[in-house]
């Protein structure tokens, strides 16, 4: 049985899109997700994302880090699989339901309203998730955010003087984070300009970041260092964050689909376990 995929990226983060919409597919494990984003012995991505039907929305999104995680949100993600659908879509995720639609810069999501309680991000003790009183080396006194997944985000002068493979791991599976988190890395620089590296939870260093962005936006506006509409720059280019009155964060930016392919579905372990069992 061969299983057809869509090559996607926002920015440069990557996906592979399995497309469970209409014809089910086999079940998609942590084993599975992460043997396909393998970038030399699977497809290659920074995040697997599967689309399935939905009760709740046009369809359901999943997502899937290479580590294997399934997780909430992804802001890149979000849009590719916008572009995917062509008009308006309403999108199931474990974060709660979005929605994508065409635009000027490509694609808009609504991604929901930022939480900041430390039970929301989550954090394993109560603390000012405005400035968490922690220090790892040269990054101090982050802001917490969870904008559908958690963010910790740091406002420092340059983000590319930051060793980012030493102090992203150390922090993103730092007990204070008991579902880990994404570590940015941010310097404002103008009122509706930041610079910002992230490095994601269960993937490492990527290009781009949309939820990334979407909480350093945020948490530049908390802490009154930017306004309420934003152009994040990210090694893999710029997204435009507004934070709207009524608390909904609006992310816009570009999507793009790179090829379509598909794969021998036992060479990934992916077995129809029951005949048309959908992806668990
Ligand atoms: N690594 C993230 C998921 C992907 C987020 C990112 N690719 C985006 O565009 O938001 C997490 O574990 O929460």
């Amino acid at each position: 049985m061969r299983i057809e995929f869509i090559k996607m990226h926002g920015l440069g983060n990557d996906f592979v899109v399995l497309d469970a919409r209409e014809k089910p597919l086999p079940l998609i494990d942590a084993a599975v997700a992460s043997a396909l984003a393998n970038r030399h012995t699977g497809i290659g991505c920074d995040q697997l994302i599967v689309l399935e039907p939905s009760s709740a929305a046009d369809f359901r999104m999943r997502i899937f880090n290479p580590d294997g995680s399934e997780v909430e949100a992804c802001g890149n993600a979000t849009r590719a699989v916008g572009l995917l659908h062509g008009k308006p879509a309403r999108i199931e995720t474990l974060g709660g339901i979005l929605e994508a639609r065409p635009a000027d810069a490509g694609i808009s999501v609504e991604m929901g309203q930022p939480r900041f309680a430390w039970e929301a991000i989550p954090l394993a003790y109560a603390m000012d998730t405005h400035s968490m009183p922690l220090a790892w080396e040269e990054l101090v006194n982050p802001i917490a955010v969870n904008v559908g997944n958690p963010h910790a985000i740091f406002f420092v002068a340059d983000p590319y003087a930051i060793d980012m493979d030493r102090l992203g791991p150390l922090i993103e599976n730092d007990p204070v984070f008991p579902e880990r988190v994404n570590v940015n890395v941010a310097a404002v620089t103008a009122r509706d300009a930041i610079t910002l590296r992230v490095w994601e939870r269960g993937a490492g260093l990527t290009r781009a970041c949309g939820t990334g962005a979407c909480a350093t936006a945020i948490g530049a506006m908390k802490r009154g260092l930017v306004d309420r509409t934003v152009t994040v720059t990210l090694p893999g280019g710029p997204l435009t964050i507004a934070w709207r009155e009524d608390d909904v964060i609006v992310m816009s930016g570009p999507a793009t689909e790179s090829f379509r392919g598909s794969f021998a579905a036992d060479a990934f372990g992916l077995t129809q376990a029951a005949a048309g069992e959908v992806t668990a």
